[in-house]
């Protein structure tokens, strides 16, 4: 007898077409793997422990679609960490086609972030809200990832550590320890100067960025690791203005959740850049 009776049987049939499909979707009969960690797809992907935080405030029907679109960001957010941080020890190590690797990496998840918006925008600002009430003082402000990420990627504001509120102690030693840690940028000025580019200063960074940018023969990878800096910059850029024309089209100028003036606080944030004199280097070729 088999060890594991097959739960996809069925009739037995002679039919050959209709026998190859049922042998396409079974099971594998043999056991491979289930002599290791004894897997499955549910228990590897802890499945009950990750649809079971869905917790809803109300009974407004688009409150989980709300609820799943941040938790499909927090999720991405951490992956880009786990990208970024391996993409500055790459830069460290003057391993620059690994991190070229990684931040291609980073560009496709953050097309994706940007691309996400469109779908809670399929909720009305009406259907918004029957449930934004009940949010407050909750809000993206303080979702500590988003700030880990602005932190490594080159923009650190140390000003956000005592705005926030409600901060755990894990939470808080997290985003000091990304205040205390080199950024993206700090990797990026050591890769220069292992290529024996000048980058004591800004004026000559600046200087060495251009020396690359005219002799990408010479400095190709250099050259090609400034331009996907560049793409995760100008992606992160492209995410604030797709959240903000959102914000606008759900709650016009009311103020946030967080407390601040809505709208208009996020159009002040739409300047923000993580490598400036990549973007004013454009000015100078
Ligand atoms: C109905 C949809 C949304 C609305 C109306 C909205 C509204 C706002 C507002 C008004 C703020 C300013 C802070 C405040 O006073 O609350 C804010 C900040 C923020 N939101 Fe959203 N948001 C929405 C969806 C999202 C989503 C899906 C994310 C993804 C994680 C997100 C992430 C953030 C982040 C990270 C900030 C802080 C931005 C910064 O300080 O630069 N928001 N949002
Ligand atoms: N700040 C938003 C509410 C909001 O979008 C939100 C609320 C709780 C948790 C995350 C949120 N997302 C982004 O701010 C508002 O003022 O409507």
């Amino acid at each position: 007898m088999a060890p594991h009776p097959d739960p996809y049987a069925g009739d037995v049939t002679h039919d050959h077409h209709i026998r190859a499909t049922e042998a396409a979707i079974s099971p594998p009969s043999a056991h491979f793997g289930e002599d290791g960690a004894r897997l499955s797809y549910g228990t590897y992907l802890r499945l009950g422990q990750l649809l079971d935080q869905q917790r809803l405030e109300t009974d407004a029907h688009d409150e989980l679609l709300f609820i799943t679109i941040h938790q499909v960001y927090e999720l991405w957010f951490k992956q880009l960490l786990h990208e970024l941080e391996a993409t500055r020890q790459a830069m460290f190590d003057d391993r620059l086609w690994w991190a070229r690797h990684l931040l291609n990496r980073v560009h496709e998840i953050e097309r994706i972030l940007i691309e996400q918006v469109g779908v809670l925008e399929t909720m009305t600002p009406q259907d918004f809200l029957q449930f934004r009430a009940r949010l407050a003082p909750a809000s993206g402000f303080q979702s500590v990832q988003f700030r880990e990420l602005e932190f490594i990627s080159g923009a650190k504001d140390e000003a956000f550590l005592r705005r926030f509120r409600g901060l755990t102690e894990e939470e808080s030693a997290r985003l000091r320890r990304r205040l205390e840690e080199p950024t993206l940028w700090d990797a990026f000025v050591a890769v220069l100067r292992a290529h024996d580019l000048a980058a004591g200063s800004d004026g000559e960074v600046s200087a060495s960025l251009r020396i690359a940018a005219h002799d990408r023969g010479g400095y190709g990878d250099v050259w090609e690791l400034a331009e996907a800096l560049m793409t995760h910059d100008e992606m992160a850029a492209g995410w604030r203005a797709r959240h903000v024309t959102m914000v606008e089209r759900m709650i016009g100028t009311k103020t946030g959740t967080g407390g601040s003036s809505g709208a208009s606080y996020l159009r002040s944030r739409l300047d923000v850049r993580y490598y400036p004199l990549l973007w004013e280097l454009r000015s100078w070729l």
